[in-house]
């Protein structure tokens, strides 16, 4: 990391948005049903697809969010048709010639920064992108390296902002791309290969490669629009040049939104359902299933709901999350209020994240008492008594959800800018009073 990006996301920097009080919860157990919205991940990968698409499109079910919506107009400022339908989360898509020229606002959506690149390489003209100051520190090397390779002219340097130059065609070919880093670097390559005139072939060449659900999420939506994705070679994908086809799709819930709503259940003893639970999916989120049955919870799928029962106690884990690194702030959390200790492995890559979530969790469990000690790749938290304090959330949702889960036990904790959620969860702090205010029946 360079000492940019460490003064770009200075853990010390003063509040500057009025803090939401989270609301403690003592006595009577929960017992809730939270409908969580569609999965970000999911609906920036159709909303792409759609957009490269032979036909117009649906996406009922989807996310409507800051990260969802920056898609949404990324996509219009290329030409693309995105418009509501009868209910907001019913988007219609209909494909156009891709265009420049166009500024794209990435917000701080890695899925917009990464996705879209390879998407306006395909556009003819120029295609500016920027986003929020704390976005122009994740990591983009890998990705621009890749488009230049392939035969895409690319301006900038390693992160936002950067310029593309689209002649309406890529050439494609094979590219080499270190996606240690993120998977996302994978996905927004493969996600408009199709489009280009040879496909792509895209070995990873990286120490480690996180998040490889999320890679297969991208392999499994491209099989289900007719592209052909050749897998089975160890850390390459091969996908071939061809057709995508327009589908009227569903969008699975957010199971990482999900997260904390299930977690709550085991801070504060009680239930927590979550409905239209997938029986299979590539979402990591489906993880949080086993992660709290390790921590003292017990989890339970039948009929697509998932139900989380916990008794107020909870215990440390030793864990290698590489695979589900979007989880981190919760079972940090988690971790903190837990009666053991916890270690948290295999997630460097977070430091990329909306904010380097592994100096923001240990700064923050830190501030309110408690121990927490970055390592090489992750963190150690030592439970410890913790006490009420404003808890800091550096323009992160997860951060945002992660001080609501400590303030379920913990009087006093003051979560900073809780709007920052509306990146993928609008409206949470409302979910969250329903949550607590539910006897049983729907929330
Ligand atoms: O492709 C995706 O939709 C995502 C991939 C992951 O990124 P990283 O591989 O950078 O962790 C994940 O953390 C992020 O929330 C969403
Ligand atoms: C890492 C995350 O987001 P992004 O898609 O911006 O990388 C996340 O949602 O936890």
């Amino acid at each position: 990391m360079t000492s940019d990006l460490s003064a770009a996301r200075s853990h010390e920097t003063a509040p500057d948005h009025a803090a939401w009080p989270a609301p403690t919860r003592t006595g009577a157990p929960l017992d809730a049903t939270v409908a969580v919205p569609g999965s970000k991940s999911l609906t920036n990968r159709l909303l792409v697809l759609a957009a490269l698409a032979d036909g117009p499109g649906v996406l009922r079910g989807a996310l409507r969010s800051r990260d969802t919506d920056l898609m949404a107009a990324a996509l219009r400022d290329l030409g693309v048709g995105v418009t509501e339908g009868d209910v907001p989360s019913e988007l219609h898509v209909t494909p156009g010639p891709l265009r420049g020229p166009a500024d794209i606002d990435c917000g701080l959506a890695g899925t917009v920064m990464r996705f879209v690149p390879a998407v306006a390489a395909l556009a003819d003209g120029t295609v500016r992108f920027d986003g929020d100051e704390g976005a122009r520190v994740r990591p983009m090397g890998p990705v621009l390296d890749a488009l230049r390779s392939l035969g895409v002219p690319v301006e900038g340097q390693d992160t936002l902002p950067f310029t593309i130059t689209g002649h309406g065609a890529v050439r494609g070919g094979q590219v080499d791309v270190d996606a240690s880093g993120s998977s996302q670097f994978v996905s927004g390559l493969l996600l408009a290969a199709a489009r280009f005139d040879e496909g792509v072939t895209l070995r990873h060449t990286g120490p480690t490669l996180p998040s490889v659900p999320h890679i297969d999420m991208t392999v499994e939506v491209l099989r289900e629009v007719g592209v052909q994705v050749d897998d089975s070679v160890p850390l390459t994908w091969t996908v071939s040049p061809g057709p995508v086809a327009a589908r009227d799709v569903y969008v699975e819930p957010d199971l990482s939104n999900a997260g904390p709503f299930l977690a709550a259940a085991l801070v504060v003893g009680g239930t927590v359902r979550v409905p239209g639970w997938p029986a299979v999916t590539t979402q990591p989120g489906a993880m949080m299933a086993e992660l709290l049955i390790a921590m003292g919870g017990t989890a339970e799928l039948v009929d697509g709901v998932m139900t989380v029962t916990g008794t107020g106690e909870i215990r440390g884990i030793d864990v290698d999350l590489h695979e589900a690194g979007e989880l981190t702030p919760t079972i940090a959390a988690l971790a903190a209020l837990a009666d053991s200790p916890s270690r948290l492995r295999g997630v460097a890559h977070l430091r990329g994240h909306e904010t380097d979530r592994l100096a923001a969790l240990a700064t923050e469990i830190t501030r309110l008492g408690g121990q927490a000690e970055e390592t090489e790749d992750g963190l150690v938290i030592t439970p410890r008594p913790l006490h009420g304090a404003t808890f800091r959330t550096y323009h992160d949702h997860r951060m945002a959800t992660s001080g609501a889960l400590i303030g379920l036990r913990v009087p006093g904790v003051l979560v900073e800018d809780v709007e920052t959620t509306a990146k993928t969860l609008p409206g949470f702090t409302a979910m969250w009073d329903r949550m607590l205010s539910a006897t049983g029946s729907a929330s």
